[in-house]
């Protein structure tokens, strides 16, 4: 489930990873919530992602509630051009422990760092927020599909490894892929 303030890029996030397209122009709000399916390959297993975009706006908050119990994963988002969307972040992640399951997997995104001009949140702010509550983090663009796979692939991994528990198979740490991967995309340095 992509949760986050109205306007970091959820929908464009998911629209990029299931069509390879980004949504330019007029910016049309989520309306509730919405899903899209996407089957990956992981480690020569099929997994069937059911993503589910939810509307940012306050308004629409008691109909995202409802959702939370049922998500596996969050991919919670805000928007590196957008000060406040960081700033909100804590009160996302007061919502996520109120409805969401415990175990819920959990990972932060910095968005549209394509827009270096505008940027007004630090990357380092986000790994600074992300340490802090134990969530792995990475940076992304909608717009030049930087970092999209790899977030959506990474939460697969690890439902994959969670719903299999093959005992012969050595414990999958989220944390570590996506460090040692965003490092390997040459986007940041370590
Ligand atoms: N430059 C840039 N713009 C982006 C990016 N992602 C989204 N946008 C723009 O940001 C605006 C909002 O994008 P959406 O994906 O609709 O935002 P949302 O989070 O789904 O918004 P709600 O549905 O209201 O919750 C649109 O005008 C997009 O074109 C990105 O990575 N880079």
């Amino acid at each position: 489930m992509l949760v986050g303030d109205s306007g970091v890029g959820k929908t464009c996030l998911l629209v990029r990873f299931k069509d390879g397209a980004f949504l330019a122009g007029t910016f049309i709000s989520t309306v509730g919530i919405d899903f899209r399916n996407k089957v990956l390959n992981v480690d020569g297993v099929k997994v069937k992602l059911q993503i589910w975009d939810t509307a940012g706006q306050e308004r629409f908050r008691s109909v995202t509630h409802a959702y939370y119990r049922d998500a596996h994963a969050l991919l919670l988002l805000y928007d590196v051009t957008n000060r406040a969307s960081f700033d909100n972040i804590q009160a996302w992640l007061t919502e996520i422990h109120e409805y969401a399951q415990k175990d819920v997997v959990l990972m932060l995104l910095g968005n549209k760092v394509d827009s270096t001009q505008e940027r007004v949140v630090k990357r380092e702010d986000g790994e600074k927020l992300a340490k802090e509550y134990g969530v792995p983090f990475m940076e992304t663009s909608a717009k030049t599909g930087l970092n999209v796979d790899l977030a959506f692939k990474a939460i697969a991994k690890e439902l994959k490894h969670r719903s299999m528990k093959l005992p012969s198979e050595p414990k999958f740490k989220l944390h570590d892929y996506v460090k040692r991967e965003v490092r390997g995309s040459g986007c940041c340095r370590p």
